[in-house]
């Protein structure tokens, strides 16, 4: 059952998903429902589930097969009376469609109504079935530490916690799924992945895009709440976590536990010295000038909300004492990407560049988005008679299953869903945890009005405080394009 069905999310990632995996036979038997308030015919909406996979290849001439599996129903999740009769068209349809009496419910609705649509599957008989039943629910999960754990108490009532499935799409994204593997199927990575040989680790998730339609719901939540306190923190505990003795779910999510229990919480005064927040004026991207935030839909003239965020955050255990873990992210900045860069600390001496004086440490690159791939820059030596050594690079290009392109991430996490497994979506734990790092410092922003807003130009890499913060430390950002890490 998908609640949101007629939805953005619903039209451009789900049904999408669900059709690429029906196409791969990877769903078995299988009917959706989907509900949202407006009135359609089961027809209608079966027409606008085919619209949204018009562009997917049909080499196996299978649409129309998957389009007829969806049914509609028609309700207000805020009325009582309506769930039993949504129960009733899933009991037909379970019989029908052979399901055993297997559900997976997915929120894709504004999360204000997650609590309230919990509390009904269970009261009106919907989580009473003698299959599996599962909660699939969209971000953001709560406002702030308080707020979540009014909701998970909330889905609680309904669902245990291993049959909650709270997405982070991040984690579906194949190189993200790809850090454990690099660092714990490599053994030239693992004996170095620690702070006697790590300097610092940067992550960087830049986007081109404003705020868009979203200006209601950003204005309250801003970058910090919007990425910092899932994707970017998430993204950390897989570069930090320890190896997990095997790769269940439970060993997984334990290890990134314990990496958010390690974080060093940055409070009051010093949020100021460890973060710094930016909001976009106007600028040009792609050159075309695209207006501030402050000029954008449903946004405050006088907004304090932040764009942009960047951060230091130090993990106080043994591995990591010491090593900054620099994290950045913002919209209408000058590139769209995800990337992770481990720079390792230099050698003790350098016997090829005294003369130039300019060492080049080595990095690793984990390209997450829009290019998929590794690179790992090392130094070698420069063609000619001199003993000099130049960086030279390894690269690894991700080409995907196919050759062409990686599943979305929605449809690997739609699949892992559907085989009960867990391991890719947040804990409980992760989110409590991650939250209550986050509020120390949204406490302090929200309290103290940034003067200086806007602070960067759209189509720049955020505010020249971002630049500050890794020189202090004697670091600096390094380039996230492609051609700018080359010529590096
Ligand atoms: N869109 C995206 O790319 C992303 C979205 N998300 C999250 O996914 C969720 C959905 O987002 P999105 O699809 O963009 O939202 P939309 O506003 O596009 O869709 C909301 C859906 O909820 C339905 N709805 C609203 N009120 C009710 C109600 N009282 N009873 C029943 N149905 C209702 C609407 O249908 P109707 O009006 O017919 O009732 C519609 O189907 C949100 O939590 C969002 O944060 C997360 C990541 C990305
Ligand atoms: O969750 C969110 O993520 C997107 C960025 O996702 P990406 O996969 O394109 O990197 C961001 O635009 C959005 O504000 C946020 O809610």
């Amino acid at each position: 059952m998908i609640f949101g069905a007629t939805g953005d999310l619903a039209k451009r990632k789900l049904f999408p998903s669900l059709y690429r995996l029906f196409d791969k036979d990877k769903l078995g038997d299988f009917a959706v429902i989907g509900v949202a308030r407006r009135s359609l015919t089961n027809e209608e909406f079966k027409a606008s589930v085919a619209k949204s996979v018009h562009s997917e290849a049909d080499v196996n001439g299978k649409k129309d097969e998957f389009v007829s599996k969806f049914y509609y129903h028609s309700h207000d999740v805020t009325d009582s009376d309506s769930y039993s009769s949504l129960n009733t068209l899933a009991e037909e349809l379970d019989s029908r469609y052979n399901l055993n009496g297997n559900r997976v419910f997915y929120l894709a609705m504004a999360p204000e109504f997650f609590g309230t649509i919990a509390e009904h599957l269970k009261t009106d008989g919907l989580t009473d079935t003698h299959g599996f039943k599962r909660l699939v629910i969209e971000k953001p999960f709560g406002h702030d530490l308080e707020s979540a754990k009014k909701l998970n108490s909330q889905i609680r009532t309904a669902f245990t916690e291993d049959e909650i499935y709270r997405i982070d799409h991040y984690l579906g994204k194949e190189m993200v799924q790809n850090i454990e593997v690099i660092r714990f199927a490599n053994a030239i990575f693992e004996p170095l992945w620690n702070s006697r040989f790590i300097s610092n680790i940067q992550i960087t998730s830049s986007e081109t895009l404003g705020v868009e339609e979203r200006g209601r719901y950003y204005e309250k939540s801003g970058a910090l709440r919007d990425m910092v306190q899932n994707h970017m923190l998430q993204m950390v505990s897989l570069l930090a976590m320890e190896p997990p003795i095997n790769l269940t779910t439970d060993e997984v999510r334990s290890e990134k536990v314990r990496v958010f229990r390690a974080l060093r919480p940055i409070k009051g005064n010093e949020v100021n010295d460890f973060f710094v927040r930016g909001q976009y004026g106007k600028g040009v991207i792609t050159e075309n000038e695209v207006p501030g935030y402050r000029e954008e839909d449903m946004v405050d003239q006088e907004s304090n909300t932040e764009t942009f965020v960047a951060g230091k955050l130090l993990i106080d255990n043994f591995r990591w004492a010491g090593v900054p873990f620099y994290i950045r992210t913002g919209k209408r900045m000058e590139v769209k990407t995800t990337k992770i860069v481990v720079e390792f600390k230099d050698i003790p001496m350098d016997l090829y560049n005294r003369q130039e004086g300019s060492v080049r440490p080595n990095l690793l690159v984990i390209h997450i988005q829009p290019e998929e791939g590794i690179t790992l820059y090392l130094n070698a030596k420069k063609a000619g008679q001199d003993m000099n050594s130049t960086p030279v690079k390894l690269s690894y290009a991700n080409k995907g299953i196919d050759g062409l392109n990686t599943p979305e991430a929605y449809e690997k996490l739609i699949y892992d869903c559907l085989r009960g497994d867990a391991t890719n979506f947040t804990h409980w734990d992760e989110v409590a945890l991650s939250w209550s790092f986050v509020d120390n410092i949204s406490e302090v922003w929200e309290n103290e009005k940034e003067q200086n807003f806007p602070n960067y130009e759209s189509g720049s890499m955020g505010p020249k405080a971002s630049d500050a913060l890794l020189e202090k430390d004697g670091f600096f950002w390094w380039p996230v394009t492609n051609l700018d890490v080359e010529k590096c």
